[in-house]
């Protein structure tokens, strides 16, 4: 754990750790944990002076910013909180601020309810779905349709290099769904027993493209030449208002040894880790599908097909103007 800057509770430093170290993983639950942890910083707070806990929040706010840079429902959720502290005095601030918080914890649960009823209505009983990664948000539209009666498979991709296809299968073993799990590769040669692709979203662009965990573009292209419908599920929180303006959405590169350890480095090269042994590991968390592969987007909102969801995108969003935390 690093050393917080000045007026940032230890809590805020060791969130932001568990976010970026993915002890607390998957675009919902880090906008939850991210709330959290404004809403104790703000609780917690000694400031003396409302200017002082202002600027403790927004520092707050950065430290969980600097985390992971592709799911756009981090910035969203520091914003929407950021955006609710209102008083004259620490205690009015404080109070706001809290409130703001528990109001997008549960909005985000209720719109992940929502829309995995709607989700739902598109699985058909006997359906088999193909997941990739782990996603609360697809996991709901299974969860809906598991509760309205219909009997559902799942084929299960693993997920390399850190294996989220476990937390799926764990999860859906539990709601007793038959689950068959492969690996990455299996994927075009399984699509031949599946009714849908589902995954989730880490950030949705303005033209519809979808940002999720890397292979999902690869999955929906072969996909699309199978001609099985690719779901996306994704709350509106994961709308990037940025990519309204052009912006591109960053790809997160992680550590190479999630890929290779360092014995297996060893072991290829001869060489011992430090020495400069020519092998370059490259480690793109995510990639992004373009919309012409991806047939619905799932939201709260309803479903849309990718190219239209820049007109929900507007009305949600208007015209963004800077960061608060940036102030
Ligand atoms: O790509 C991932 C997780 O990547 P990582 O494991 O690298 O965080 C998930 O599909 C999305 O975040 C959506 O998840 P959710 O629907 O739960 O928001």
């Amino acid at each position: 754990m690093g050393e917080e800057p000045p007026g940032v509770e230890p809590v805020v430093d060791s969130t932001a750790a568990d976010i970026a170290d993915m002890r607390i993983r998957g675009a919902a639950t880090i906008a939850d944990a991210a709330a959290e942890a404004l809403a104790t910083q703000a609780t917690r707070s000694d400031a003396s002076s409302p200017d002082a806990f202002r600027s403790g929040m927004r520092a707050a706010a950065r430290r969980l910013y600097e985390t992971r840079p592709t799911a756009v429902s981090l910035p969203n959720a520091l914003r929407y909180v950021l955006q609710g502290m209102d008083g004259e005095t620490v205690s009015e601030l404080r109070a706001s601020t809290v409130d703001r918080a528990e109001t997008f914890q549960r909005d985000l649960e209720r719109a992940q309810a929502q829309l995995g009823e709607i989700g739902a209505n598109r699985l058909r009983d006997g359906d088999v779905v193909m997941t990739h990664c782990h996603s609360t948000d697809a996991l709901s539209c299974i969860e809906a349709a598991l509760e309205a009666g219909k009997h559902v498979e799942a084929i299960v991709k693993e997920t390399r290099p850190r294996k989220q296809g476990h937390i799926t299968a764990s999860q859906l073993r539990e709601w007793g769904v038959p689950v068959t799990l492969i690996v990455d590769n299996a994927a075009r040669r399984y699509l031949d027993d599946a009714d849908h692709v589902l995954v989730g979203a880490d950030s949705i662009a303005a033209d519809g493209s979808v940002i999720n965990k890397i292979g999902t573009s690869g999955l929906a292209v072969n996909a699309r030449e199978r001609g099985v419908p690719v779901m996306v599920a994704a709350q509106t929180i994961k709308l990037h208002p940025d990519t309204m303006t052009g912006h591109t959405v960053a790809i997160e590169m992680r550590e190479d040894s999630e890929v290779l350890a360092p014995d297996e480095r060893t072991e290829i090269t001869g060489l011992e880790e430090s020495e400069d042994d020519g092998l370059t590991v490259e480690n793109p968390a995510f990639d992004v599908t373009p919309p012409r592969h991806v047939d619905a987007i799932v939201t709260e909102r309803g479903q849309f097909p990718p190219e239209s969801i820049v007109t929900l995108m507007r009305e949600l969003f208007g015209e963004t103007i800077g960061e608060p935390w940036e102030t």
